[in-house]
Parts: C-alpha cells; structure tokens; sequence
C-alpha cells in the first residue's frame, strides 16, 4: 500500500493545488527556462572577444569589435538576471497560492474528522504536518522547480554550443557531463533511492522521542534518574545516525567521482588542447581552450543545480504522501435524512468499540441508560473504559457494534450541529485559549450578551477569580503571567458549560486537579449545571457521586456492577472496596489535618 502511495508524483499532485495558477507555474519555468540559455551568451561573447584578441594581439586597437562584445556580455548578464527574477516572481506567486491551496484543503479536511482524532498530541501533530509539508511544497514551486527547468534546458543549449566551436574539445566536456550524470543516477538507485523516505522517517521518530524526553524531564530530576533512562531517545538518535552513516558510505565512491567528473574537464582538455596545438593554427586551439576552460565549470554547475533539485523533487514527494496521509483519515459520515431526539435521555445498547489501529475493545457489548434529567456515574480501575464511554455521546468516535442513542435517536443519525447543541462536554484537562475569560467563556454560545457570560461565571463560582485578576473577566489568560490553577481553569470551564445549557452534560474527572477550597467550589459549580440536566459523570473522588441516580463499575471496558451506592455497598463487590478504600483515606486525611 505505502509503496503504491510512493509512486505518485508529488510535484504533479501539488500543481494539482495550483488551480488558475497553474499557468503561471508555467510561464515561470518558461522564463527561468530562457534566463538559463541568456545565461549562456556571454560565454560565447567571451569566446568572439578572445578570438578578435589573439588574432591582432597585441595590437590590441586592430580589434574594433572588443568593446562590442564585452558590452554584449554584460547586457547578457544582465537580461538573464532581470528574466531569471520576474521568472521568480510568477513562481513565487504561483507557489504562495498553490500552499494557501493546500493549507486550506487540509484545514477543511481536518475539521470534517472524528473528535477523538484530535486527542492527545495528535492536534499539534497535524498543524505541524500541514505547516512543513505545504511549506517544502511552496519551496519546490518557486525556488527549486524554475531552477530544475533551468537547469534541464541548459544542458541541451550547451550540447549544441560545445560542439560549435570544436568537436573534440566539446566532446571531452560532454564525456565529463555524462559521466557527472550517470554517477548521480548510480548513487541515487537502489537502495538509497528510498533513503529519503527512511530518512524523514527517522527524523520524525527522533523529534517524536526528543519531545516525549524534554517532556519527562521533571520525572527524570524527581527520581535522579540518568539521562539513560530515554532509551527510546537515544535509540532513534542512534539509528538515524547509523542511517546517515551508511548512507553517507555508499555514497563514497559515487560522490567521489562525481565531484572529479565537473571539475575535472581540465585534466583531458589541457592535453588535448597541446595536442591540437602541436598539429597547427595554435591561436584558433588557444581562443577555443579559453571558451571550453570557462564553459567546462559551467556545466559542471548545472549538474550541480540538477542535483540538488532531484533530491527537492523526492522532498516533495514525500511532502505529498504525508499530505495524502491526513487526507485519507475518513470524517464521520453525516446522516443524509437526520433525526431529532426526542428528549435528553441517552442510552448504549450493547456497545463494542474498538480506537483504530488496537485489537483489544475499549468497550464490550456495553449497555446502560440515563433516563432525561438522571444522573449516571461511572467508576472503575484506570484504563476501564470511562472516558471511552463519556466520549461516544457526542461522536469523539463511532461504535463498531451496537449504538448510542440520544432522545431514543442513534447518535449518527441526528445532525453535528444538532449532537453538539444536545450536549455539553466539561473534558479531563481543561483547555484555555489565550484570550480573554469573557472570551474564553463565550466560546460555547458565541451570540451570548456580556450579562449572560457574567451570570455564568457566577453560576460557576468564578467571582473570587475574576476579582484578583487585573482586568476582571477581560483579562487575557496565558500572557503577562496571568495564569490559572488547575481548579480555577475547571470552573471556567464549567461556566463555559453553564453558558452552553445543553440538556446533557458529560462531565470527565472534573475535580481531578482541585485542592479542597476549589473542589467545594466545583461542587457548588456542579450542582448548578447539572441541575434539571442528564449528566454522565466520570469521578474518582467517590463522595461526588455518592446521590447519582445509578453507578456504573466498568472494569476492561465491561460493565461489573451497576446499581445506587447503597446496593453497590450491600453487594460487597469492587465498588464496596473502592468505598472502602477511599473512606480509609479520607479519614487518614481528616486525622492528619486534626494532628496539624
Ligand atoms: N486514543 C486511544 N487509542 C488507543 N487506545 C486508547 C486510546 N485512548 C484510550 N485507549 C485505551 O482504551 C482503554 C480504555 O481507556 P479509557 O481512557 O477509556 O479508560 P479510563 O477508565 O477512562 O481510564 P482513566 O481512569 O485512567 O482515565 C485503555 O486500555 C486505553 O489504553
């Protein structure tokens, strides 16, 4: 499959991007195109000024036309400066649309996926793809594809030039030319034609592990751990070197002799220039000499250039498949006749769900129903499947087997704006955007009036915040020092949440991150989002749940018990032990506060 995604070329695939641009990608080359052969004529204006030269010198005034050429020379110059840059011009515009093409597709591709897709470091991720990618795309269309033009049509205007003047010495030039080539193409198959694909495959593993080891480091320091622990670090540093090593090995040789093949058209043409000489008219060997010598190291530019826009042509390759990659993630089908719900009730009827690319389900034949305006909480041993099941109600993800309803309507048949409406989603870690609280708060009903965000914020017990902040509600987080704790960023959140009014409320490890005075504020917060409301409540902290309308234990994404906390206790199942252990500490807690 990877292989046959390979194949495309991704230089066609970008201009796909270009649209009414495309033409002027064209026009571009054609003018880089003409700047190179301009780029040739001084060289042969050279070679009419040393021939005049020699055959006067060194009556030098016998030789009117010198000034000529020299001056013809310079306009030369300066013409292919001046074509070469408005060939860039259309290039660069051309290739600034055609990445604003790409940006686009993407960002509205992107939006079309699942939510869950989104989760983790998987948002940074994409934004990082899609930035490099369009980025080394928009390079190759105005830098690296008019010089590859350039440097395609140059070789073919110099064949015909070096067999002008002198059919040996040009031949001498071309045998370098060829042999400079085919060392290229030698070193670039087999198994270094996959390099770069291994290559940024390496780069990526690198940088992926470089992040996970500055994110540990904390963890390092707390437990003086060595630097040695990141194996996984220092294992992609090693195997990308080891790649770079032998991939710098095999070119060796190839290089080697590539390097002496451009440079090395000297070695044959001195010789072959005596030899000329010494069979007669050495003035006419001598001004050819003078135009080879100059025009030898030319060509051997030219490959050069060649070189390096081959391995910018594999870059936007790559650039393309990586694209294609997210371009290939499938967005949630919408329902072509939508339902609405009828009420707020939710129900799962035996749900399975499995997260892409993993064997083992989260959930298994799960089932379990909130009537509208009831409380279900969910508990249970980390990696249970609680935040699996919070995240199916409003379409993070798509059941496998079974089905999620909403006012007895499947989830995916009731319309996206419709389900985001229904439902209000206060997440594990509570994200805040670097703008203002109001801001902030407005997010989740964005026509609200300033008196309605502030009732919220009330609502949310927020006052206490926005009295320390320096601007009060108009006070941008995450700049100037202005930050939140843990707690606080929760009940913004919440109010965030009580603005939305959403029937449904599905709370994840809301209080995870409060100390005791934020926590009894959270519960206040709590008590006036979800009042009249169905709520789905993940908590650890069992006394939060302790009136839920029923408890659901979910242990290796089975449902093991369910019930109120009083039939829970009388059970004397998991859920009594988790009670039990967690009164234990709560007492420990109370006796060591009493001891202070
Ligand atoms: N994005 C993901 N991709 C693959 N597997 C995942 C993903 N998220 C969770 N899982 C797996 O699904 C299972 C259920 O995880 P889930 O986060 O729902 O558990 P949880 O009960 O909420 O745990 P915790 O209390 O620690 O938050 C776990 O085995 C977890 O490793």
């Amino acid at each position: 499959m990877e292989k046959k995604e390979k194949k495309q070329n991704g230089l066609s695939q970008s201009l796909g991007y270009a649209g009414s641009h495309k033409s002027l990608t064209i026009l571009g080359c054609t003018l880089s195109a003409i700047a190179a052969v301009l780029g040739l004529a001084p060289y042969i204006c050279v070679w009419l000024a040393a021939r005049d030269a020699l055959e006067v010198f060194p009556n030098l005034s016998a030789a009117p036309d010198l000034a000529r050429y020299g001056w013809m020379a310079v306009w030369f110059s300066v013409a292919n400066v001046l074509v070469y840059f408005a060939a860039l011009m259309c290039t660069h515009l051309a290739a600034f649309r055609t990445a604003r093409n790409i940006r686009n597709t993407l960002m509205r591709h992107v939006v079309q996926l699942p939510l869950g897709y989104f989760m983790g470091s998987q948002s940074g991720l994409i934004r990082k793809q899609v930035d490099e990618n369009a980025g080394l795309t928009e390079d190759m269309l105005a830098h690296k594809l008019p010089d590859l033009t350039g440097a395609i049509v140059t070789p073919i205007v110099s064949v015909a030039v070096l067999f002008f003047y002198d059919w040996v010495m040009g031949l001498l030039c071309l045998l370098t030319m060829v042999l400079a080539l085919v060392s290229m193409f030698v070193m670039m198959s087999g198994d270094n034609a996959t390099f770069f694909h291994r290559y940024q495959l390496e780069v990526e593993k690198m940088s992926g592990e470089a992040v996970e080891y500055v994110r540990g480091i904390p963890v390092v320091k707390v437990f003086q751990q060595t630097v040695y622990s990141f194996k996984a670090f220092y294992n992609a540093i090693m195997s990308y070197s080891d790649l770079a090593g032998k991939y710098s090995m095999s070119c060796q040789k190839g290089q080697t002799f590539f390097l002496t093949c451009i440079n090395g058209a000297f070695a044959l043409l001195v010789p072959a220039a005596l030899l000329m000489a010494n069979r007669g008219d050495p003035v006419g060997v001598l001004v050819n000499f003078i135009f080879y010598a100059l025009f030898a190291p030319a060509c051997g530019g030219m490959i050069n250039r060649i070189m390096y826009a081959s391995d910018a042509v594999r870059q936007t390759d790559e650039a393309m498949f990586k694209l294609n990659r997210i371009l290939e993630e499938k967005p949630l089908p919408e329902p072509t006749a939508p339902k609405k719900p009828q009420g707020a009730s939710v129900e799962f009827q035996n749900v399975t769900f499995c997260y892409p690319g993993t064997e083992n389900p989260a959930l298994d034949h799960v089932s379990f129903s909130v009537p509208e305006g009831g409380t279900v909480a969910l508990v249970g041993p980390s990696g249970g499947g609680k935040t699996t099941a919070a995240s199916l109600i409003p379409r993070f993800w798509d059941v496998q087997k079974g089905s999620v309803l909403i006012g007895g309507v499947d989830v995916r048949e009731i319309a996206k704006e419709e389900l985001m409406q229904r439902v209000a989603f206060v997440f594990q870690d509570t994200k805040l955007f670097k703008k203002s609280l109001y801001e902030n708060i407005r997010t989740s009903c964005p026509d609200a009036a300033r008196e309605q965000v502030l009732a919220a914020a009330h609502a949310a017990q927020c006052d206490d915040i926005l009295e320390k902040m320096p601007d009060g509600i108009d006070t941008v987080v995450g700049t100037k020092g202005v930050y939140l704790s843990g707690g606080e960023a929760q009940r913004i959140a919440l109010a965030r949440a009580i603005l939305k009014d959403a029937p449904i409320i599905v709370l994840d490890e809301a209080t995870a991150f409060a100390d005791p005075e934020n926590e009894y504020q959270i519960q206040k917060a709590f008590e006036k989002l979800t009042r009249g409301k169905t709520v789905l409540m993940i908590a650890h902290r069992l006394s939060t749940i302790q009136n839920a309308d029923q408890i659901l234990v979910l242990n290796e994404g089975q449902v093991m018990e369910r019930g109120t906390q009083a039939e829970l206790l009388w059970q004397e199942g998991k859920y009594a032990a988790m009670w039990a252990d967690y009164s234990r500490a709560a007492q420990w807690k109370v006796g060591k506060e009493a001891a202070v």
